[in-house]
């Protein structure tokens, strides 16, 4: 397969601006690298914050976004030796580490103090050729669509890995905050796959839908709800509330009522990230209701073999939409306006 020297992406030139489609060169694999062919890539919220600048994380600029690409390796560094030529490969957030700190030597590789950040810190997956690390690109199996998958590159890594972290088990309640959202709706699945029982938190009509359709027992819209914490506490079986708390919203709102509607002993998990928010939970019912507040930071490459294991047996089917790569700023505007009811998908080929 002949490799181009130049290629369409999507480039932001400036933090708050929006994305300019262009073209630009095809980058060369390093000797630990691999290039691999994108076919899709997911867009999610994490893309928004780095086009707006408002995490207290620089990107780099001009930056390239996307860290849910999918799609075939066509070149690969003289010290890669387990992946091949035509393998299919995911790029995902964490794009390398230096495999050598404490962090690292423990599978504990998000928390590298040096991270190469698809998308962030390095150019991502909006772009038709695409450089990632080998030791962390995701290994697809050649049986799984291209297009269907690219959000488990990010969206389904994590949230399966914070559903691990909460502790719940099978038979028991964890409310998803954020359920409609593109996190939401892959943890709604992972939710029922892994033997919960997933209550939907979200606003309007349309989530509520897709919601139950993808298995949600109960459907509370923070839109329209008098009193969220009842409303979540009365769906499960004595009113205690849910084992577990997933927070995805992208406010800081509901996570200050996750501390009122948790079951006691239960555990509230902290994933998406609102721009300039804080955790506030009342000392008194932390301490006398012993509740477990942690974060959770995407996944490590075992967390990522085994979502996507989940995915290739078929147990995970979120819904998606699929645009061209040249539309990628319309869906940032949805996005922003809360108005997507999943994930969108890139075609990089148009
Ligand atoms: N911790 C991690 O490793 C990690 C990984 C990926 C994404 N994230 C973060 O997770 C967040 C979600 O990402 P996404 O791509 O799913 O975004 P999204 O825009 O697809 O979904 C967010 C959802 O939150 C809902 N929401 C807003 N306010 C709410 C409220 N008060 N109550 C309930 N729901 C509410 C929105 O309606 C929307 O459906 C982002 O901040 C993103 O940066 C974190
Ligand atoms: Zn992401
Ligand atoms: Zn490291």
């Amino acid at each position: 397969m002949s490799i181009p020297t130049e290629q369409w992406a999507q480039v932001l030139e400036k933090t708050g601006g929006n994305v300019v489609y262009k073209k630009i060169p095809v980058p060369k694999p390093g000797p630990d690298e691999v290039l691999v062919n994108i076919k899709y890539s997911g867009v999610c919220h994490t893309d928004l914050h780095a086009i707006k600048g408002d995490w207290p994380l620089d990107t780099k600029i001009p930056l390239v976004g996307g860290h849910e690409g999918a799609g075939v390796v066509v070149a690969r560094g003289n010290l890669v030796k387990d992946v091949q030529i035509g393998d299919y490969a995911g790029i995902k957030w964490l794009n390398g580490s230096c495999l050598q700190c404490s962090f690292c030597r423990t599978a504990n590789e998000p928390l590298c103090p040096t991270p190469d950040l698809s998308g962030y810190t390095v150019d991502g997956s909006f772009q038709q050729y695409c450089i990632g690390k080998a030791a962390h690109v995701a290994r697809i199996p050649k049986e799984c669509d291209l297009e269907a998958i690219s959000p488990i590159l990010c969206a389904g890594i994590t949230v399966y890995k914070g559903l691990k972290e909460s502790g719940a088990r099978a038979g028991e309640y964890v409310a998803i905050v954020g359920a409609g959202g593109g996190l939401g709706s892959m943890a709604v699945q992972y939710a029922r796959a892994m033997g919960l029982h997933p209550i939907a938190i979200d606003g309007g009509a349309e989530k509520e839908k897709m919601c139950k359709e993808l298995g949600a027992v109960a459907y509370v819209d923070f839109l329209t709800s008098k009193n969220i914490v009842e409303d979540v506490k009365k769906v499960t079986p004595e009113g205690y509330g849910p084992e577990a708390v997933i927070l995805l919203a992208v406010t800081e709102k509901p996570f200050q009522q996750a501390a009122e509607y948790v079951r006691p002993k239960g555990t509230i998990v902290c994933i998406g990230l609102p721009a300039n928010a804080f955790f506030r939970a009342s000392v008194f019912d932390t301490v006398t209701r012993m509740i477990n507040i942690k974060g959770s930071y995407v996944g490590n490459r075992q967390d990522t073999a085994e979502a996507i294991e989940f995915f290739r047996r078929g147990l995970i089917k979120a819904p998606y939409k699929v645009v061209g790569l040249s539309k990628l700023q319309d869906v940032f505007d949805l996005m922003e306006a809360g108005k997507i009811a999943g994930r969108y998908v890139v075609d990089t080929s148009c």
